[in-house]
Parts: C-alpha cells; structure tokens; sequence
C-alpha cells in the first residue's frame, strides 16, 4: 500500500498521518447460501496487529460463514474482505491462504500426511521452501506449539489434544499475518486446554478465535465481539460484553454457573 504522508526521516509522524492499516478489515460483508439462506446482513470488523480478538454468538449466527470468508472458501456476495490491504478474491487466493491461517475445529481435517513433520512441511513446501530452511521452518512451528519431540509419529497416534496442536504448527509453518481459530478449546480436557492457552498467548500473531467458551475467550482475548444473525451487535472489551447481563441474554450467550467475569479478569491482570 503506498504511504501518502511524506516524513523527514527521523522525525514524528505528523498528526494527520492515516491510523495504521488493519490485518483484517471486513466491510459491508453479506452472503446468501445457494439454497437462499441469508447468513450474513453487511458485517464490519477491523482487526489490528498484535490483537486477540474473540468472536462470539449463539449457534447458527453466521460465525463459520463469516470465516469461510476470510480466507477465500466463501466468495462474498457483498461487501469485502481486505487482509493486509489485499482484497480477498480468486486472483489473490494463494497468497491469502498463507496469510489467513485458519485451525478448523477438527484437525483431522488438517493433518493427511504419513508424519507429523510432513503435515507441517506440506504448506510451506507448496510455497517453495525446501532444505534447510523448510526444515528450519517446520522445527520452529513445531517448537512453537510444543510438539517438536512428536516429529515423526504419524499424526493418527497422536491424542486430539496433541493434534490440535499440530494443526495450529502446520497453519503457524506459514507464518501467517492472522491466526484464525474455530472453537480451540472444544473437546480438550483442562490441562490440554490450559496448555494451549498458554501456547497461543505466548505467540507473536494477530488471533482471531470462534468460540462458545467464554471464560477462555476471556482468558485470551481482551476483545470480542457478537455476531449474532448474521451481524456484528457488540465490539468491546471482553469483559464488559461478558459482564453485561442484558445483552449477554439477549443473544443467547451463557456464562458458566458461578463464573463472574469481573473477578476472573482482575485474576487474569493479576
Ligand atoms: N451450506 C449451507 N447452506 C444453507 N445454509 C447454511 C449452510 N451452512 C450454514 N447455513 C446456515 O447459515 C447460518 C449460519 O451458519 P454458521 O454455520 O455460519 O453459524 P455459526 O455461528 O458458525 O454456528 P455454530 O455456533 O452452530 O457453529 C445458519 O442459519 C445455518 O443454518
């Protein structure tokens, strides 16, 4: 993108210099299935580097459609979606694809290959690594989610929770602008589910996390937003959407029996 604003080097930006770009801008994103079924009604979402933002809202509120979109599985049927100033689209496919990278819930439907370093080596060789720095690559993914000792075990032996992991490595090899998450910590018991919050929030990547879990969104993320029908009805601190009872209800969102957020997150500053 070209920079409009002239600076001497060195010197302060001047005021007037545009707010920094966001690695995700959706805008005015609406789409009906084949069959008819209008999913979204025009969403807005700017997510900026460095941020974890949670993305919650009651079953069938569009979220998967929503992140069918951004990395190109679902054409828009209106609006856009930009990821680093690029518009999503058939000519820019391939190069969103490595800057999208999207954890499906399942992560079966991730990893096909013989070995785990294999599954990991798969994206970045498409791209046309090879040798040492493909190899460079997959150990650091891999180390990243804590999984370089597991290198050579097919990914079938491993258990959900070690491939979880592994499906976060193979998207992490691409080292993509934005890490987009569908429901993590579904089907974890709690200490794979605390391992992997401690993976993700120790990792230098822009998060954007699906899930019905809303203590771990509020463990991770200090933004989320509610989609709900299809539209984006709250963007906020996490805690404060979580702490408000009122709109908590009205978009079917329940927290755990007992869980008070606010005190949650003074422990979680703390
Ligand atoms: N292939 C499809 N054809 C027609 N309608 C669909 C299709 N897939 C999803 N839908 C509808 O689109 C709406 C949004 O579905 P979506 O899966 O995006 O919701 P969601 O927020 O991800 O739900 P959940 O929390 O249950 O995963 C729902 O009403 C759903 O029935």
């Amino acid at each position: 993108m070209v920079d409009l604003v002239t600076t001497t080097p060195g010197a302060t930006p001047p005021a007037t210099r545009p707010a920094a770009q966001p690695v995700l801008a959706v805008s005015g994103l609406a789409y009906a299935y084949p069959d008819g079924h209008q999913a979204l009604y025009g969403v807005d979402l700017a997510v900026y580097a460095g941020e974890r933002v949670a993305m919650l809202g009651p079953n069938g509120a569009g979220k998967t459609t929503l992140v069918h979109h951004l990395n190109g599985i679902l054409e828009a049927g209106r609006g856009t979606v930009h990821v680093d100033g690029l518009l999503v689209g058939k000519p820019t496919l391939t190069e969103v694809r490595r800057r999208v990278g999207v954890v499906f819930q399942d992560p079966d439907d991730q990893l096909f290959m013989p070995t785990v370093r294999d599954d990991v080596a798969f994206g970045p060789a498409n791209l046309g690594l090879r040798g040492v720095e493909l190899t460079a690559r997959v150990e650091e993914a891999l180390a990243a989610v804590g999984m370089g000792d597991h290198a050579d075990r097919p990914p079938h032996h491993l258990s959900f929770g070690q491939r979880r992991r592994v499906a976060v490595a193979t998207v992490l090899a691409m080292r993509p602008s934005v890490l987009v998450l569908d429901e993590p910590s579904s089907n974890l018991d709690p200490a794979s589910r605390r391992e992997l919050a401690e993976i993700l929030t120790g990792l230098d990547v822009t998060v954007l996390m699906v899930t019905h879990d809303l203590p771990y969104a509020l463990q991770l993320c200090d933004r989320a937003v509610i989609l709900d029908e299809g539209t984006i009805v709250a963007d906020g601190a996490t805690v404060d959407l979580l702490a408000d009872a009122d709109l908590m209800a009205a978009h079917r969102l329940e927290l755990p029996f007992g869980f008070d957020p606010v005190r949650a997150n003074v422990a979680r500053a703390g």
